[in-house]
């Protein structure tokens, strides 16, 4: 359909083209002193072309941002409509779509009024021409220097040339519609990836899964200023579980995702068995690595698609390893009571699930493809006493032999854990068994146990 119209649009385009330059030749040859009249009006028209032209991929770039932004509106409110309703901003809401749209209109408007003034003051100086070649005509006949037919025969060239006119400005003004909407592709196609997926080295093993943080700066790309960690280091022993802690916001999740290499950062290395992640396949390295983050997003489909969309591109996980995660993440305990089993479907992210279920089924996925690392990345804490309790048993089953990297708030998690790193101010501040952080008298660990927000969730 688009490329039917673009086609058609360019054939017309051309095709008044044409018409315009053969028009123009049969002028010329008719009568020079009128086609020289008539080309008074050509550089007004250019200037009011570029003009226009401008204008009209200005304001369409603007037009198709605006556009952009109400879709990620309503997007966004349509999503999170239990939000808006438990908040009661439904007729808020409708305002500002409404305001969105109106706003739309006006820009609309402007590019209609811009429109009709171009193809007004176009059509005025096809009209202008046709009024100054018939007086000038006129006068040229009574002087005997052209004959009647002459002036009709060139009048019939000039209707010509000014349909042609007015079908090549229809096209211009598509085209210059089409280049600004166009700069915005080109703008995203052009984008490069910083972190492109598949580059770099692919080891021919399973990773060991020694990860090493060393002394490592990082600021997000959005906020430069604001620095996450500051001479960071850590090393995570292969097959042990280490637990990060540290206030909210300190950085604990930005850690997991310099591991999975989302990001890279921008001071220090981050290694694994002795490569330097920068080195590293991003998708080999991820398909080694399984993560449970803190607020699990599952897709609109079954369970049982939901788990094994962890698996690695290629790989079709058999029977019994699904049912294997299945029972150990204990995603069997509610799907044996659902008439569908796995097949039941979870609903748009998952809303139709509990928040432990869905965290459960989360741990499934990460846990389908056998991965040599685990980010849990809070994985326990949707979940009540009773299912904390049996995916903890669960994980405690699963963790053994992978290297884990847990981002924990709960002492539950992590009093087992082979080593707790304390997170603050962006770099490593204490580190020890749980029993030894404890006893560091003034110590950021044992403060932050006995403070309210860490201890009373225990
Ligand atoms: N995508 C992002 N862009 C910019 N800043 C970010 C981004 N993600 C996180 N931050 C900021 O980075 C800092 C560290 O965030 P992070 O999520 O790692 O903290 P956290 O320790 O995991 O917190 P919590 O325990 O509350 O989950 C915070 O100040 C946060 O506001």
């Amino acid at each position: 359909m688009v490329g039917t119209s673009l086609s058609q649009n360019v054939s017309d385009g051309l095709r008044s083209v044409a018409m315009i330059g053969v028009g123009t030749g049969m002028m010329i040859y008719t009568s020079p002193q009128l086609a020289a009249v008539s080309a008074l009006v050509v550089p007004a028209m250019a200037g009011m072309a570029i003009v226009y032209g401008r204008y009209v991929r200005r304001i369409t770039k603007v037009e198709l941002d605006k556009y952009a932004e109400i879709m990620k509106f309503a997007e966004e409110r349509f999503g999170n409509v239990k939000t808006v309703k438990t908040f009661c901003r439904e007729q808020q809401e409708v305002a500002a779509f409404d305001g969105k749209l109106d706003e739309a209109l006006q820009i609309g408007y402007k590019e209609t009024r811009a429109r009709a003034i171009f193809f007004g003051l176009t059509g005025f100086c096809g009209n202008f021409i046709i009024i100054s070649v018939l007086y000038y005509g006129g006068t040229l006949v009574l002087q005997d220097s052209l004959t009647i037919g002459a002036l009709t025969a060139f009048m019939l060239y000039a209707g010509y040339v000014a349909i042609s006119m007015n079908g090549l400005s229809n096209f211009y003004s598509q085209l210059n519609k089409g280049i600004g909407a166009s700069e915005r592709i080109w703008e995203i196609l052009d984008r490069e990836c910083s972190i492109p997926i598949d580059k770099g080295v692919v080891p021919l093993d399973k990773p060991l899964g020694e990860v090493g943080f060393q002394n490592v700066f990082f600021s997000f790309p959005t906020r430069p200023e604001s620095a996450v960690l500051t001479d960071f280091s850590l090393n995570l022993i292969p097959g042990t579980t280490t637990a990060v802690v540290g206030r909210s916001g300190s950085g604990k999740t930005t850690i997991a995702l310099l591991m999975l290499r989302l990001y890279d950062p921008q001071g220090g290395k981050v290694h694994l068995d002795s490569i330097d992640l920068r080195t590293v396949n991003p998708q080999w390295l991820r398909n080694n690595i399984g993560a449970v983050s803190q607020e699990p997003v599952l897709f609109s489909c079954s369970i049982r698609e939901n788990i094994l969309y962890g698996a690695n591109p290629g790989e079709t996980p058999s029977l019994e390893r699904l049912q294997q995660v299945v029972e150990d993440a204990n995603v069997s305990q509610f799907t044996d009571q659902l008439p569908d089993g796995l097949d039941t479907l979870v609903g748009q992210r998952g809303m139709m699930l509990s928040g432990g279920q869905k965290q459960r089924v989360a741990i499934a996925r990460a846990l389908i493809k056998n991965p040599s690392m685990l980010i849990l990345d809070e994985a326990t804490s949707a979940l009540d006493a009773v299912s904390e309790n049996l995916v903890q048993n669960a994980l405690d089953n699963l963790i053994q032999g992978r290297t884990v990297l847990t981002i924990a708030h709960r002492l539950s998690t992590i009093r087992n854990a082979d080593q707790i790193a304390v997170l603050s101010d962006g770099k490593i501040v204490e580190q020890g068994r749980y029993n030894e952080l404890m006893g560091i008298q003034e110590g950021v660990f044992r403060e932050l146990v006995a403070s309210q927000a860490f201890g009373s969730r225990n």
